[in-house]
Formats: C-alpha cells, structure tokens, sequence
C-alpha cells in the first residue's frame, strides 16, 4: 500500500471538570468526549527517500517537526526502525486552536494509518498508549465516539452513544491558549462545577434533552471573563432554539445542540450573516466506526 487516504474527525467536549492540579502542571479532569463531522483531509504517502516531508493548505501552520502529523510519524518510524520515507498532504478544516482536538485528531489519523501501512500489528489500545506522548487528546482521537475521559485525558471509558442531534459550531476571531486556561483556572468554592454523572446518566438513559441539559464546561470560568463574545454566541444559540449550547474544550469555540433540522438551519444562517463568528459550521454527531449516528 503506497497511499492512504484518511479522515481526521474533530472532537467536542460534552462536559468537562477539572479536579485537581498535579505537581506537573497538568491536571486531573472529568470530561465527557462526543466526535462531530467536522474533518481535517490527510493523505499518506510512502515515499523511497527516507524522512518525513509535510505539506499543509495552512500557511501559519508549521511544517517541521511542530506539527503534530510530524511527530506521530517521527514516533513509529523510530520505534520501529521504517526504512523508508513519508509524505503527508495536511488538508485543515478543523478550527485550528479552537477547543476542538484539531491537531490531536491528525496525529491520531497518522498513528493510525502509519499502522496499517507498514504492517505493524499495533491493537487500538497500543496505538492509544503512544499517542499520549503527542498530547493528552490523542488516545481519545484514536478511541473516537461518546467517551469519558480521565487522568489527564488518557483514561478512556466508552459511554453509550450520544442520541442523534444537531451540531452548531462557531468559533469567535480571538485565540485562547490551553495552557493560559489551565494555569488561570481557580478551583474553589465560589468555581462553578458541572455535573458528570448526571450526564452520564442522561446518556444510559438514551436522554437528548437529559443530556443537553446536564453539559456544563469547568474552564468557562477562566475564558468567559476575558472573552465576552463567547457568551454572546451561547446566547444566540439558545435564543435560537439550542437545547444547550457551551464552549468545547479550552475554547474558544461554541457549539450548540438541537433537537430540530430546521432550527439548527436557521440559527446556523443567522450566525453566517452576524459578526460574532467568523468560521461558523453545522454537523452531526458521529460514532467510534467514524460514522454519522
Ligand atoms: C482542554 C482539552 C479538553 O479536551 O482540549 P483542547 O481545548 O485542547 O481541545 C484538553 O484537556 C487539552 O488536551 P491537549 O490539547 O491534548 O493538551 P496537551 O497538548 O497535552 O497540553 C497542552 C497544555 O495544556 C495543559 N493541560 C493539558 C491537559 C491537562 N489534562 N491538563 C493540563 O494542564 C498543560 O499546561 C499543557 O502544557
Ligand atoms: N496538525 C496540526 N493542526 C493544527 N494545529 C497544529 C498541528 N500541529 C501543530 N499544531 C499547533 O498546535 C496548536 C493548537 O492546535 P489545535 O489542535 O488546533 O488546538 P486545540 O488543542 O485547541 O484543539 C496550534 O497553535 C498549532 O500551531
């Protein structure tokens, strides 16, 4: 097999918590991981020149060794001892620092396909065990579909699927950091905390509604403050019909859930035509088998 063509899916954040801070900077967190249909392209190739070459449609983004495409190759090539060369065509459409696991999800795609194309017999879970070195999304990537994430995001328990729903994307023009929200994240009394058991509930209970009214992101309390519009999308969602609507991941990207094709279309129109958002999208859930459920 000289060519692969593969599918790296986005990913949001049905809930997320954080517990607590470890020693090293990270953190121990509760979140519930849902993929969307929202997908970055990426073509593989092998190439007889040894090395790894990257090219992507993004010109801001890196095409050395920071790319994380770069790194999952780089890690099974030197594990491995492959012999020959890859060339990896990154076409992003996926919000790029967005709370969506855009580049996690690519490194995910490569681990993936590197796997099958050089035969080497790694299961899920291996494949799961080398992607936290890349970044803590990575496993979950790999997994796909409704999970709960622990540890620092590596520990994955599958959830029954999230009942079918529409997915509203809209990500404001201001970047946010993971790690800037992280290290301002203040975990005390007055720190408003969702509840992700009851979601998990919801979810055994095949319950959208349930569901949607349980989701609730921990890391709110550090980007809503500092940026506003993120709570103006939210509200344009719900005013138009959203049955929930919350930032995925460090954000700060929104996304909403709706019940109603027809509701997601007009809001989804409305938010194209306003100013809160420039890159504004609307999708589905998908499952683990990478499929709309
Ligand atoms: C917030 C979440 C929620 O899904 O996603 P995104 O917003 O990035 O999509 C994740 O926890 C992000 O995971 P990921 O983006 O893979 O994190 P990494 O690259 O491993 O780490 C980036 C930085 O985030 C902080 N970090 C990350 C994960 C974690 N559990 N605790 C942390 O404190 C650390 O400061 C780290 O240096
Ligand atoms: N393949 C990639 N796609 C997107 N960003 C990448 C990639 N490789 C490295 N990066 C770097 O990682 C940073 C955040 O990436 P991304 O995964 O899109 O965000 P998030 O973790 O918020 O979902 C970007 O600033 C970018 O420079």
């Amino acid at each position: 097999m000289m060519e692969l063509k593969l599918k790296a899916l986005a990913k949001i954040n049905l809930g997320l918590d954080v517990l607590r801070r470890r020693e090293d900077g990270y953190h121990e967190v509760r979140m519930i991981m849902q993929t969307i249909g929202l997908y970055d392209r990426i073509v593989l190739r092998k190439t007889r020149k040894p090395g790894i070459r990257v090219k992507t449609n993004l010109y801001y983004l890196p095409e050395n060794e920071n790319n994380l495409v770069y790194q999952a190759a780089q890690l099974l090539i030197d594990e491995f001892g492959i012999r020959s060369g890859v060339f990896i065509d990154l076409q992003k459409f996926i919000p790029v620092a967005a709370g969506m696991a855009g580049g996690s999800s690519d490194a995910a795609a490569v681990l993936f396909g590197m796997n099958r194309m050089f035969r080497l017999g790694l299961s899920r879970e291996e494949l799961m065990r080398r992607g936290v070195r890349i970044g803590a999304d990575v496993p979950y990537c790999i997994m796909r579909g409704t999970a709960l994430a622990e540890g620092i995001g590596e520990q994955l328990s599958a959830l029954p699927p999230m009942p079918r729903c529409k997915v509203l994307i809209a990500k404001p023009s201001v970047s946010v950091s993971t790690k800037f929200v992280y290290e301002n994240l203040k975990l005390d009394d007055a720190t408003r905390r969702p509840d992700i058991d009851s979601l998990i509930e919801a979810l055994h209970d095949g319950n959208l509604e349930g569901a949607a009214a349980c989701m609730g992101n921990v890391l709110e309390n550090v980007t809503i403050p500092n940026y506003p519009v993120i709570a103006q999308i939210k509200e344009e969602m719900i005013k138009g019909g959203a049955l929930n609507a919350m930032m995925s991941g460090s954000g700060p990207t929104v996304f909403g859930l709706f019940a109603e094709d027809k509701l997601a279309e007009k809001a989804y129109q409305k938010l194209r035509r306003g100013d809160l958002a420039k890159q504004v999208y609307l999708t589905d859930i998908y499952n683990n088998a990478g499929k709309r459920v």
